[in-house]
């Protein structure tokens, strides 16, 4: 019986590694050849099957045999998950076929149509001047019996739902993700609902956060893995500006960088010293969106209580390198809530708000301009002539897909600019599937449209399929391999308790490996206080708390440098002060790394943003990490790092393994960066008016302490304190008041039996020398560790 079971092992085994051998050869052969493994593998005993008849009869007698029969299952769980991969591969790039097919016939520049509802208590006239006639037109009635039909690929009628404007919307972040760059972009008069269907409410949320969440949950449920960074800017009178750093209010503020455009090797767009963050969910990159849309420029005009004066421009890209049938390694997707196209006599504009209006009208037209040659396919596209064009130059063009949202008043009094907005989107359509489109050709294109979403949900539906299939197999292999992490989990937990870990570890930064550096970097005792790293178990009776000033628990994640020139495209890892308002939330809520942003509210974020203004604190928050008493930490320079001609102070600067890295608050995962740079920044403010002080104290500190250290430490234990003394001298150390309860108990005694101009001149060298001491010359001897080092 054992032999036999024992043979059977050896063929399934043998078929199994065999199978899996032969699928390295895949690549050279058809999918069907593939799927035809698949089956093989599949059709293999049942492990269970064979687990059980494996453990009836060999159960007790070869401990071996379950090894290595879990070895052979291991195998051919992985057999199969790579042929699962290969077929999920080749099933997203028919899909990605499918899905640019369907979106070229639908056209790369899309233009829709929405008219606003009626709010907030508006009154209309009987007549209407803009009617929905079907999902494509709209009757614009201009004076009785004088009517125009306007045709777009769709009108989204005063009663749709954000869901059913995101649903149209949908399929080009597919195409994102596919590697496309995307534009989506909100046009209409001031007032129409432009913000409103970008931004939306909490109740209906709209495009931008629609957008990330997709983007979110289509690259999760996707086999490959995604990075994604969000960054956010404004274009206001013609100038970028970056709305993720907070803009200078006083004279004194720091100016943030000036974003300059630029253009890439390739052709593609990048803008200088933008910040870019890295989100590593939802939650992340949502927060950032409210931040940045509280910088917005706004203000009240005849036309929308909060008018936007700018247009907003918010970008996600995503880097995915592991999927080759994408279209590029990283791509982006623009979402922009352009500025209100307004009519100045109408609005009554003047001063900024004349400057605003012109800058964005001029922008628009250019805009107009850029689409309108891109449809007629010039040679020549304007893009020069505003920044907008500039920026979404490499997202305009025939590589990519473009939406436009036209927003339209359902107003009489607005029927003017309702006629220009319709014409302006008119003109962008036009050319591409113009009116000239004949009704037959309409109908042949709609039903191959209509083939290629079945054929792409059919695509979509088989690859679910395979994506399930690989997750329940992921998951036996954790159960399979699981017992033998537990043993190592055991086997850790042994190990650490065995090294006595300090009662107060949680209070130790840093713990150097001293023992492992020479002499002569290892830090003093000042030092060491100074930086808070030293051996807190050591002196931490003994030591008062620093007297600095409580510095902010914030730590400077992914300091990258030089801080000048940075390019915005990967500067996940940059500092700046808007990667201040990316950990805020953090300190606040104390949790971990995919933390909840989404429950920061105005008030804190303001608050917030004020503080750090005020204290001009250029890091990037986190929660503290406290850190592991055998944590391996490399001690480095202290370094001055300047921001906009301000120095900030950086100090305790070490280095933690790349590892940490990975759990970053921005999800930055940099493997090219060997390790990143924990740091805690001195507010500028704080440094000027305390800093010295504080240094000179800390002096003071070290020099008792040092004297205190050999045998006067000692006697110092035995020493009882006066119970009153604390009180009487609250500012002087716990040491020194044992020194004087010390010398008061020997002067009691000695007082009787002396004249007083003894006691007298006992006195005064007792004060000199506390001179000395507090002056930190006495006890710089050649014993401390300064001297010592310097012989080593
Ligand atoms: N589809 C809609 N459903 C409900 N309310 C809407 C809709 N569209 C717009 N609104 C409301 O109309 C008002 C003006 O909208 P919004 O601020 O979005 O206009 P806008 O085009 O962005 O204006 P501006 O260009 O001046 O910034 C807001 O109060 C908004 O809530």
């Amino acid at each position: 019986m054992m032999m036999k079971m024992k043979n059977t092992k050896k063929s399934f085994r043998s078929l199994s590694e065999t199978i899996h051998s032969l699928l390295g050869f895949k690549n050279e052969t058809n999918s069907t050849w593939a799927n035809t493994v698949c089956d093989i593998i599949k059709s293999l005993p049942s492990t269970a099957d064979y687990d059980n008849d494996y453990d009836d009869s060999a159960h007790g007698h070869d401990h071996d045999h379950d090894h290595d029969l879990d070895e052979v299952i291991i195998s051919k769980i992985h057999g199969e998950l790579a042929t699962l991969n290969e077929e999920v591969c080749r099933l997203n790039a028919q899909r990605r076929q499918v899905l640019n097919e369907f979106l070229q016939l639908k056209g790369n520049i899309r233009v829709f149509c929405r008219i606003r509802p009626t709010v907030n208590g508006e009154k209309f006239s009987h007549k209407r001047p803009v009617v929905p006639v079907d999902s494509s037109g709209i009757l614009v009635n201009f004076a009785e019996n004088k009517r125009k039909l306007y045709k777009f690929d769709m009108v989204l009628h005063p009663g749709s739902t954000q869901d059913e404007v995101f649903s149209e919307i949908e399929p080009v972040i597919k195409s994102a993700l596919d590697g496309y760059n995307v534009c989506i972009l909100a046009y209409g008069q001031t007032g129409t609902g432009k913000t409103f269907t970008m931004e939306g409410n909490p109740d209906c949320p709209g495009v931008v956060p629609r957008t990330i969440e997709a983007l979110f949950k289509q690259a999760a449920d996707s086999n490959h893995t995604y990075l994604f960074s969000f960054c956010m800017l404004e274009i206001y009178l013609g100038q970028l500006k970056d709305l993720l750093i907070p803009h200078a209010r006083k004279t004194t503020d720091p100016m943030p960088p000036c974003l300059s455009i630029q253009t890439d090797p390739n052709g593609g767009i990048v803008i200088d010293n933008l910040v870019a963050i890295q989100v590593s969910n939802f939650n992340h990159a949502i927060s950032l969106y409210r931040l940045g849309s509280q910088l917005r420029s706004t203000a009240s005009t005849n036309s929308n209580k909060v008018s936007s004066r700018s247009h907003c421009m918010i970008r996600v890209s995503m880097t995915c390198s592991d999927a080759t049938e994408r279209r590029k390694i990283t791509n982006k997707i623009w979402m922009v809530d352009l500025g209100g196209s307004e009519r100045v006599l109408k609005t009554k504009a003047w001063g900024r708000r004349f400057e605003e209006g012109k800058a964005i009208n001029l922008s628009l037209s250019a805009l107009g301009d850029v689409i309108n040659a891109l449809q007629r396919k010039n040679s020549h596209i304007p893009y020069r002539n505003s920044k907008l064009t500039q920026v979404l130059k490499d997202s305009l063009g025939e590589d990519s897909k473009t939406l436009m949202l036209v927003h339209v008043s359902p107003k009489e009094e607005d029927l003017c600019e309702t006629i220009c907005s319709l014409n302006f989107a008119l003109r962008l359509r036009n050319i591409h599937l113009g009116k000239t489109e004949p009704n037959e050709a309409r109908i042949m294109r709609e039903e191959a449209m209509t083939n290629l979403q079945h054929e792409m949900q059919e695509i979509e539906n088989n690859r679910d399929s395979f994506m399930k299939e690989i997750k329940k197999l992921n998951q036996k292999l954790d159960s399979l391999t699981k017992p033998s992490t537990c043993s190592n989990e055991k086997l850790d937990g042994l190990l650490s308790s065995s090294s006595k870990v300090p009662q107060d570890a949680d209070k130790i930064t840093v713990t150097p490996q001293s023992s492992k550096i020479p002499r002569f970097m290892k830090p003093t005792i000042c030092s060491t206080r100074k930086s808070g790293t030293g051996n807190q178990n050591l002196y931490k009776k003994d030591i008062r708390p620093a007297r600095r000033k409580q510095l902010p628990l914030s730590r400077a994640e992914s300091v990258s440098f030089p801080l000048k020139n940075m390019t915005e495209s990967y500067s996940g890892s940059s500092i700046s002060r808007a990667s201040c308002l990316v950990g805020l939330n953090e300190i606040q809520s104390g949790t971990d790394d995919d933390t909840d942003f989404s429950s920061v509210n105005e008030s804190e974020a303001n608050h917030w943003v004020s503080l750090h203004e005020s204290k001009r604190v250029l890091s990037n928050p986190t929660r503290v990490k406290k850190s592991k008493p055998n944590e391996h930490i490399k001690l480095r320079k202290p370094a001055d790092v300047k921001f906009a001609g301000k120095e900030s102070r950086f100090e305790n600067i070490s280095t933690v393994p790349s590892t940490t890295s990975s759990k970053s608050i921005t999800g930055v995962d940099d493997s090219s960066t060997e390790c990143d740079i924990y740091c805690r920044i001195m507010p500028c403010d704080t440094i000027d008016d305390t800093c010295h002080q504080n240094d000179y104290d800390n002096e003071v500190d070290s020099t008792v302490i040092s004297q205190v250290s050999t045998q006067e430490a000692q006697n110092l234990e035995a020493c009882e304190l006066e119970d009153d003394l604390p009180a009487k001298f609250p500012s002087m150390d716990k040491i020194i008041l044992k020194d004087l309860t010390k010398n008061s108990s020997q002067k009691l005694e000695n007082e009787q039996t002396r004249g007083f101009s003894d006691i007298l001149k006992e006195n005064i060298l007792m004060m000199y020398n506390s001179v000395l001491l507090g002056l930190g010359l006495k006890s710089l001897g050649f014993d401390h560790d300064f001297f010592q080092a310097l012989m080593n």
